[in-house]
């Protein structure tokens, strides 16, 4: 016998809607924006938020962008209470921003809230109270003329109390509570009783939020809801729409992108989805990916860092590496092909033209953070992203003939430290198995002459003694490259050459990098120096340094 038995469960009933137009809307511009961090988001929490941690919260919010923050609860906790008055008391509330508060629809709660908010310039009363059947059934045991009941007269008290203080700029908010377990037409009738009390004007709008408190079905139902209601609900010209989504199906932003395209005005959510039980919907991934379709989020996200780091102190809540556009690993590609094809497109991209890079659906840059982080070595890797990363880090432009050389080394390391290699040892193996131009020998002084041909005479150094070298050829390097041959006796043909000034660390300096074919064989070699010319035949000396432990080594064996 198994538990796990799915007909215990029933299916949502969807609300009947014909000729739906939301399918074929596309999101154009930013929504208004609630925050609901410091209500629903802290009434979330193991350990809710202390006023100096709701103070911290408040100012990154503020900073962000939004205009409309929930900052409590305050009929329902002493805490809450000395937040708002600190908001107001001590003037923290920017002039363009409304404070918004929640309240139960019961007389004694609407009472003390509007006590806290005593003095505010601007300020949202938002009151709620379930429609659900579940609710009506069990919880309030009310029919649902008592549950608008509860609606109608909450509103009734929230306007008498605005009345008695006219000092305010007041804006009457109402929720549904649970509207997405609520049959949509009794949540069209209850609205409308609210609407009625309220009488909102295009000049005068009163908002109706529509949560889903759970998430109990696929956002296309959830926006058939949204259309629905907008539709048929009284005085839609006088009335901001509002969403409030969860996540418990783990699918709270589409619901709320849905839910805008059939016809909200207004979202509310938390900064990377804290709230109750799987979280609110979570504001920045929507205003992200408004942002990735060349949509004016009208929020501030570019300090990406600072907003984890509020939150992550705030919540007490870590954020997953792979959280939507702020996680540590989204911008971060292991994989080989991924590196490959990052690599290729970030080097065609351009300031003026549209962001068009595989598999980075933004400029990690739009959010504070570095190309450096885009792509990561481990054994996965290709030489794409080993090529990347010594580019980045140190300014190594490696033609593409030593990456495929240097990213075996790299990934046999990678797989013997079986993790990711950092900058630092992925140069240490390039320069151990390619800057190999000191040893056995070392370039000493040399003379370059040009007459008809080029003629360099140059020194070596070396623990078993010095030697000197000469040689000629149509340029210093094929003169370098005829007195190594001739000295050691070997065939040195110069297959690949490249060089280029380096731009990370030193601005007067030069990398040259070399492939020569050694009596068959092929090596690689690559030095720094001042001076260009001496970095190329010192390159060249590094194949021939290779060339002469490896005829040592199959000597020995
Ligand atoms: C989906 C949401 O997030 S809604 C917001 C939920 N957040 C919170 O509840 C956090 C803060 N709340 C609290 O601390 C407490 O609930 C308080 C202080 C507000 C009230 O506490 P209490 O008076 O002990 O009441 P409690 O919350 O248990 O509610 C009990 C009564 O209020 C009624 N009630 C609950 N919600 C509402 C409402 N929105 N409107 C009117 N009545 C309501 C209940 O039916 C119940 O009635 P009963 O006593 O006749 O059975
Ligand atoms: C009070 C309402 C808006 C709420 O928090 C919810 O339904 O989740």
């Amino acid at each position: 016998m198994t538990s796990f038995d799915h007909t215990k469960y029933r299916p949502f009933q969807p609300v009947a809607i014909e000729n739906r137009t939301w399918p074929d809307q596309e999101i154009t511009s930013a929504p208004l924006w609630s925050s609901v961090d410091l209500r629903d988001g802290n009434q979330a929490l193991v350990e809710p938020m202390t006023v100096e941690q709701k103070k911290e919260f408040f100012k990154l919010l503020v900073d962000v962008g939004f205009k409309e923050i929930e900052v409590g609860f305050p009929a329902a906790s002493q805490l809450d209470f000395d937040f708002v008055r600190w908001l107001v008391e001590e003037d923290q509330v920017p002039d363009d921003v409304y404070i918004q508060v929640l309240t139960q629809a019961r007389p004694e709660l609407i009472e003390r809230t509007y006590e806290s908010l005593k003095g505010a310039k601007k300020a949202i009363v938002h009151v709620y109270n379930s429609t659900s059947t579940t609710q009506r059934e069990q919880v309030f045991r009310l029919d649902k003329e008592g549950i608008k009941n509860i609606a109608v007269n909450g509103a009734l008290c929230v306007k008498e109390h605005a009345e008695k203080n006219p000092g305010t700029e007041w804006v009457f908010q109402y929720s549904p509570e649970s509207f997405t377990g609520t049959e949509t037409d009794y949540a069209v009738e209850v609205c409308d009783a609210v609407i009625d009390v309220w009488q909102p004007t295009p000049d005068n709008k009163c908002i109706i939020n529509l949560p889903a408190t759970v998430e109990v079905a696929t956002p296309n139902r959830f926006a058939d809801q949204i259309e629905y209601f907008c539709r048929n609900v009284k005085k839609r010209d006088s009335i901001i729409v509002s969403l409030h989504t969860h996540n418990d199906r783990g699918c709270g932003v589409a619901a709320a992108e849905l839910g805008l395209m059939a016809g909200a005005d207004r979202i509310e959510g938390t900064l990377l989805g804290n709230g109750e039980r799987t979280g609110n919907m979570d504001v920045v991934t929507m205003a992200m990916n408004m942002y990735s379709q060349g949509v004016d989020p009208k929020l501030q996200l570019g300090d990406m860092d600072r907003i984890v780091s509020v939150v992550q102190s705030c919540t007490q809540l870590p954020v997953h590496p792979r959280h939507p556009y702020a996680g540590e690993l989204v911008f971060t590609a292991f994989s080989g092909s991924h590196q490959d094809a990052i690599k290729k497109c970030l080097a065609n991209q351009t300031s003026d033209k549209p962001w068009d890079v595989a598999y980075l659906p933004i400029d990690p840059m739009d959010v504070g953070r570095s190309y450096q982080e885009v792509i990561r070595v481990n054994s996965q890797s290709g030489k794409g992203g080993v090529a990347f990363a010594l580019e980045q880090e140190y300014g190594l432009a490696l033609p593409r003939w030593l990456q495929v050389e240097l990213s075996p080394i790299v990934q046999q390391f990678s797989e013997k430290d079986g993790g990711v290699i950092e900058s630092a040892d992925m140069k240490r193996l390039f320069e151990e198995n390619f800057m190999t131009g000191s040893t056995p020998y070392a370039l000493g002084n040399y003379t370059l002459s040009k007459d008809q041909r080029d003629t360099v005479t140059a020194e070596l150094t070396s623990e078993t003694g010095n030697i000197s070298v000469a040689g000629e050829g149509n340029g210093a390097l094929s003169a370098f490259t005829a007195a190594l041959s001739e000295h050691f006796n070997i065939r040195v043909d110069i297959v690949q050459y490249q060089e280029h000034a380096l731009t990370v660390g030193s601005d007067s300096q030069a990398i040259a990098y070399v492939q020569a074919n050694i009596d068959g064989d092929r090596f690689n070699g690559a030095a720094i120096d001042n001076d260009i010319v001496s970095a190329s035949i010192q390159a060249v000396l590094a194949t021939v340094n290779q060339k002469i432990i490896h005829s040592k080594q199959a000597n020995v064996a």
